[in-house]
């Protein structure tokens, strides 16, 4: 095993960045392809050349009413670079979905002719397919009802004098389009429209891509021919780690074939892991570009261990905790016993909802396509509901203060409309007392509650206003559904609502802390870009039931494909988010394979590979 050996000196990478002072002078404008590894300052070099930038050209941008674009992957991300920039509006930071939008929004007849032709060309290939396929599959039923749909909206085409979009919705309006729709549309017009072009190097001559491994490939290929006709008058900047591709909506090949004319400054050092998980990063990474990393001076020898149980049988639980009572002793780190203190990273939200506790609702909701957005994010409707009204009214019973806020606030007994019609204002208070008494009598010390009893309790007192789509869940509760036709009538959604107002009522709040970000779970691909002291890693194939990804076949010594590849990549990501030290948790269905495979490999010490609960 070659140990890694931290340097004496932390300046090794500093030229990167004022070589990237350079790239962005306005006079000698030089694109860039920033790609280095895991912890290695990406993030802290974009967010220099942007004070760089901020410093010396915020005047003469501001006046120009110019702006520098800053791409990021996610909203988070986003709110951070903005933090980071302090609130500057000459850093304009947007996700891909906004900066798209931003670019093709108003443009609204060739969005109209773009769809018409690609919805012309879909109805065609679905034609063809249905010709050649078999009738009356189910197969054949959604294409049809494909067809159907495209025709439609075919149909509404040119009575459609505004396309609407949102990056933060599920676009479901008649004139909107859809995320997909407004990349390729944005990546098309700037492709082929020199006058977008124009508009998009006037307003922004710095574009500085962040997370660009997993950017869309058709913006990431129209920013290559934007930045190919201006290339004298703009700044195209790429930072990213194609090691840490994990969607599959990036660009495979990216940095190959680079114009000429492109800087590629890289970056040696790891500032955020220990020596130890270097040493496994590097490993990891030698099965594809061989980059290996140096860490910092003041890198620790940090931790890591593998833990490995049998998929089946296991009390994954305890097995969990017992992990972190033998890191703690092992690291003399007692906050591995601080359940907020240790980031554990999950394949599948359902694995953090077993955990958690609010398995049932998940599984009620997370198939119908139209909420699963929405549901993670903690903005779905349904559940708000419950969420924003009826939870804080419950946690605050005792408090006359905090309950006289929420029915303030939203209850239709206590509005100033309804206090002023009363004829008798305390009568009015009363009934709103009187829901407030209902409901928490009903919740009190009974944890079966569902969540139709608890919408049920409020539609009878009147307290809150209820939403529609549980409405009309409560009106058709009693009616039972006669033969299976019937049950095929009844929309995801539909189904949907039902099944989760017959989960208890308490697992919301267990949902409330997942979506609030108060968990300590997350899953392996929504922690790109952070970064934490403790990490627990847990792979469990069966449980994820996930296709894409596949631990077994990474540990099990599996055939070199495209799935073990990108398992890989998802590993190196979640093991070089620690800051201090590592629990690798894999429940396999082979035990005995992995082992071997792990021996073998090379990847871990044999003292570091622990098979069954650890000894304390
Ligand atoms: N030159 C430096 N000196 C000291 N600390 C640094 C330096 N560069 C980066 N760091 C620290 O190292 C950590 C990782 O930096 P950063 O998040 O910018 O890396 P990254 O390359 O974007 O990582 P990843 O690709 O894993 O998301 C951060 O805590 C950052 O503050």
């Amino acid at each position: 095993m070659t140990e890694v050996v931290p340097i004496t000196n932390d300046d090794l990478d500093l030229h990167v960045d004022e070589e990237i002072k350079k790239y962005l002078d306005p006079k000698a404008p030089k694109s860039f392809f920033l790609f280095a590894g895991a912890g290695s300052g990406k993030t802290r070099s974009l967010v220099a050349a942007l004070d760089h930038l901020r410093g010396t050209m915020g005047k003469s941008l501001r006046m120009r009413g110019q702006k520098v674009a800053v791409i990021t992957y996610t909203k988070a991300a986003r709110d951070e670079i903005i933090r980071r920039t302090q609130f500057d509006p000459v850093i304009a930071v947007s996700t891909i979905h906004s900066f798209a939008w931003s670019l093709i929004e108003g443009f609204n007849h060739d969005i109209r002719e773009w769809l018409r032709v690609t919805l012309n060309d879909d109805i065609l290939d679905l034609q063809a397919k249905e010709a050649k396929g078999r009738a009356g599959t189910k197969a054949s039923a959604e294409r049809l009802a494909d067809i159907a749909s495209k025709q439609r909206r075919l149909a509404r085409l040119d009575t459609t004098k505004k396309f609407v979009y949102s990056p933060d919705s599920d676009n479901r309006g008649r004139d909107s389009l859809n995320h997909a729709e407004v990349l390729k549309l944005a990546g098309d017009f700037l492709q082929t429209k020199p006058t977008l072009r124009q508009i998009l190097r006037d307003g922004y001559p710095y574009i500085l891509v962040d997370e660009s491994q997993d950017t869309n490939r058709h913006i990431l290929e129209a920013l290559f021919a934007f930045q190919a006709v201006h290339k004298d008058e703009v700044v195209v900047g790429l930072f990213g780690d194609m090691m840490q591709r994990i969607y599959g909506d990036g660009q495979p090949g990216l940095g190959e074939n680079l114009p000429t004319d492109w800087a590629t400054p890289t970056k040696r050092l790891n500032f955020r892991c220990p020596q130890r998980v270097i040493e496994l990063i590097n490993k990891v990474r030698e099965a594809t570009d061989k980059q290996a990393q140096i860490p910092c001076s003041t890198a620790k020898e940090g931790h890591v261990r593998m833990f490995v149980f049998p998929s089946e049988g296991t009390d994954k639980a305890a097995a969990e905790q017992a992990i972190c009572a033998h890191m703690a002793r092992l690291t003399t780190d007692d906050d591995w016993l601080n359940e907020d203190a240790v980031k554990v990273l999950i394949l599948e939200h359902r694995m953090a909802a077993l955990r958690m506790g609010f398995d049932d609702l998940l599984a009620a909701l997370y198939p119908v396509t139209q909420f699963r957005t929405a549901l993670l994010d903690g903005s779905l409707p349904v559940v708000n509901f419950f969420l924003n009204l009826i939870l804080p009214l419950w946690d605050a019973k005792d408090d006359k203060f905090g309950v006289a806020r929420v029915i303030r606030a939203a209850s239709p007994l206590a509005s100033v409309s309804a206090l002023k019609d009363a004829e008798d204002q305390f009568e009015q208070l009363a009934k709103a007392q009187a829901g407030v008494d209902a409901l928490v009598g009903l919740l009190d010390g009974n944890p079966a509650v569902t969540f139709r009893d608890v919408a049920r309790n409020v539609a009878e007192t009147g307290l809150f206003t209820i939403p529609d789509l549980l409405k009309v869940a409560l009106a058709g509760a009693n009616i039972k559904v006669t033969d299976e036709d019937e049950e095929e009538e009844r929309t995801d959604r539909d189904k949907g609502i039902e099944a989760f107002l017959a989960v208890p009522f308490r697992q919301v709040r267990a949902y409330a802390k997942y979506v609030g970000g108060k968990a300590r779970f997350d899953t392996h691909q929504g922690v790109k870009g952070l970064e934490f002291p403790r990490v627990m890693v847990i792979m469990d194939d069966h449980e994820a039931r996930g296709f894409l990804f596949k631990y077994d076949k990474l540990f099990g010594g599996g055939a070199e494909d495209n799935q073990t590849a990108s398992t890989r990549r998802l590993f190196y990501v979640t093991c070089s988010r620690a800051e201090r030290s590592l629990a690798l948790v894999a429940y396999a269905e082979n035990p005995e394979r992995v082992k071997n495979q792990l021996l073998a490999n090379g990847w871990f010490k044999p003292e570091e590979i622990i098979f069954g609960l650890p000894q304390l």
